[in-house]
């Protein structure tokens, strides 16, 4: 039974809604992690399920991102797991054979960005308090080369450059002009906006479709797979600097004080 991932089945045929619940911002913990995945798999063996909408439950935070705390104070070990965890979701979502919608309907930071990233398409509900982009420069760290790469894919070189040297978190209109969403509606239209495209999407063999997402993602793919326990080890050693340390406690700490 999971309870940080609710799965629905969609108003429409063959249409399943995956919804994060993870109060109190839907950061993606260990466990977040392990539910996701394990959810992932089922939609994924099943048949009928041709299409994933994948959203926030409670409108305002998409996804906050990793858990800064499975990042912080914690051992080796602790962080090869995690990181592990963080590369199997987006091995799971990257090669999903299903038509995957991200109807972002919060803030999307960091690795929220990322999980929207590895959708076919991105709707963006029209809320100046809504930003996405992969800001880890903002905290001190950077995003890793499959961070990278997926924004590559979508935004192409340049953009990616900029946006990732300068963490930029863009609001649903520029987001719209650099090509990291593909579309930005009022809020209250996001859900039908977004099966609305699924339904699109659908019109298209499945196996047709499937092999040329294959074909596009698969040499992205490859690069981590090739190197995935060296990209856990290269985590856990920069992770575990004392200075990389000091930037995410001040980084928590601001996000306390904001606050008080
Ligand atoms: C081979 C690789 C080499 C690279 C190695 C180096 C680095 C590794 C890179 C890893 C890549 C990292 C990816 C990430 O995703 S890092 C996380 C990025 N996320 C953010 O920057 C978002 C931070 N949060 C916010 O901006 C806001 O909280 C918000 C999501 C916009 C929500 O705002 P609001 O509703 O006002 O809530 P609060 O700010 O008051 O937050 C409520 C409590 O939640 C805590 N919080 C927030 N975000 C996180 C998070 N990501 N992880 C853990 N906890 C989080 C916040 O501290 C508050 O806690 P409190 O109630 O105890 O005060």
């Amino acid at each position: 039974m999971s309870h940080r991932v609710l799965v629905e089945a969609g108003p429409a045929a063959g249409v399943a809604v995956l919804k994060f619940r993870n109060p109190p911002v839907n950061a993606l913990s260990l466990e977040m992690l392990m539910e996701l995945v394990i959810s992932l798999e089922k939609l994924e063996n099943d048949k009928a399920v041709r299409g994933i909408v994948i959203t926030a439950e409670n409108p305002g935070i998409f996804l906050a991102g990793l858990d800064l705390t499975e990042m912080c104070g914690r051992n080796p070990a602790h962080y090869a797991k995690y990181w592990e965890a963080v590369q199997e979701l987006w091995l799971r979502l990257y090669q999903s054979s299903k038509v995957l919608v991200a109807a972002i309907n919060g803030a999307c930071p960091a690795g929220g960005c990322l999980a929207s990233l590895t959708c076919d398409y991105r709707v963006m509900a029209d809320n100046p308090k809504y930003t996405i982009g992969l800001n880890e420069t903002q905290l001190g760290i950077i995003a890793p080369f499959w961070f990278k790469d997926t924004l590559v894919n979508t935004v192409g070189h340049r953009a990616a450059e900029q946006a990732l040297q300068l963490g930029t978190l863009f609001p649903p209109a520029k987001a719209l002009q650099v090509g990291i969403v593909d579309q930005v509606v009022p809020e209250e239209q996001l859900q039908s906006a977004a099966l609305s495209v699924m339904a699109q999407w659908l019109a298209i063999p499945d196996h047709a479709r499937q092999l040329t997402k294959t074909m596009m993602r698969k040499p992205t793919v490859d690069q981590l797979v090739k190197q995935r326990e060296a990209d856990i080890q290269s985590f856990v050693g920069l992770i575990s600097q004392d200075s990389i340390q000091r930037a995410l406690q001040t980084y928590l700490q601001k996000l306390r004080q904001k606050k008080g």
